[in-house]
């Protein structure tokens, strides 16, 4: 059973319509996250989940409860990362930490968060001697003080460096490990493909896509680019290229002095089938590459829109 379910919702703001109309499930466990371009909605789609926007219609259903009847039993199901503005900058960080676990009736231990965040060696640092990645995991680890089971991160990353990054993707992997459900909102695609169990694309309002990263990617096209550079010269590539026409998993192939472009929709049997004919004629092959296609080039072809990076 699905532990967060949206159906319908629709916000308007005057006469902006932010969510037209967005519906999807999240399944328990599972790192859920949701990209878009600017303006697409997110936000608001995010805030109506977590009780901080009314929708206009639609329905949200966290852990079978309904915001309009069950307010309070939500609040200890959910857990949202805070602004690190509303960090406490003259306490420590276990202060912080303690400090927000006295508003939850069942939390978790302060030293189980600070393992959880990396940040046992720093507890006793102020909010204001921290480095902005130490300030962003203090951050989520206020998300999770309450011992929720969904916990919502919007774009953790954002602003910090890549080993910063890296160390939020593991706080988010432990967060799996121990079974608890992500929903994640980024604007780093590689983030998106790598940490996620299903990506939600949303556009103008509505969700265009939803699937796991490797189903998004499939559902584009199963043609993948080859690119091979042939030492003996242009030649050689014609003859190549000639060979690659001939055979019936090539989409197209594309030619420019010894490069070629070949698109197949069986890269490996392609491949073999280049190699044995190059061999064959005794032509040494320089270079050779699949481009496997990522999350962008779907997000694109959905979209109509570059990636905002
Ligand atoms: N309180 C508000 N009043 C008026 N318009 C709003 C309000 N909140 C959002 N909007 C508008 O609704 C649309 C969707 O905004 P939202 O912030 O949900 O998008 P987003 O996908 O989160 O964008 P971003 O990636 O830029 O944060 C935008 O056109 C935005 O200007």
């Amino acid at each position: 059973m699905a532990i967060l379910e949206v159906n319908g919702l629709r916000k308007t703001f005057g006469t902006v319509t932010a969510v037209e109309e967005i519906s999807f499930g999240v399944e328990p466990g599972e790192v859920f996250t949701i990209i878009g371009p600017n303006g697409a909605g997110k936000t608001t789609t995010l805030e109506m989940i977590e009780g901080l926007q009314k929708p206009d219609a639609g329905t949200i259903t966290v852990c079978g409860l309904d915001w309009r009847k069950d307010a309070d039993r939500i609040k200890i199901k959910i857990g949202v990362q805070p602004q690190s503005s509303a960090l406490f900058e003259l306490l420590t960080v276990e202060e912080n930490l303690g400090l927000f676990a006295t508003f939850y009736p069942d939390p978790l231990k302060t030293e189980d968060v600070l393992r959880m965040i990396n940040l046992t060696e720093h507890k006793n640092k102020r909010v204001k001697q921290l480095s902005g990645g130490q300030r962003q995991r203090l951050a989520i680890g206020l998300g999770m003080i309450s011992n929720p089971e969904i916990i919502f991160l919007d774009e953790p990353t954002t602003g910090l460096d890549p080993q910063a990054r890296r160390n939020i993707w593991d706080i988010i992997l432990e967060l799996k490990r121990i079974g608890k459900t992500t929903i994640l909102t980024t604007h780093y695609m590689e983030e998106a493909e790598k940490l996620s169990d299903r990506v939600c694309i949303v556009d103008q309002g509505r969700v265009v896509t939803l699937d796991t990263p490797a189903a998004l990617i499939d559902k584009l096209t199963k043609e993948r680019e080859i690119r091979l550079t042939m030492l003996d010269g242009e030649e050689a590539a014609k003859e190549t290229e000639w060979l690659a026409l001939n055979q019936p998993a090539i989409a197209r192939t594309e030619r420019e002095g010894s490069t070629l472009r070949i698109w197949s929709v069986q890269p490996e049997e392609t491949l073999y089938g280049i190699f044995g004919f190059t061999r064959e004629r005794g032509y040494r092959v320089e270079q050779v590459s699949i481009r496997e296609l990522s999350l962008e080039d779907v997000f694109i072809a959905f979209t109509g829109k570059e990636w905002r990076d």
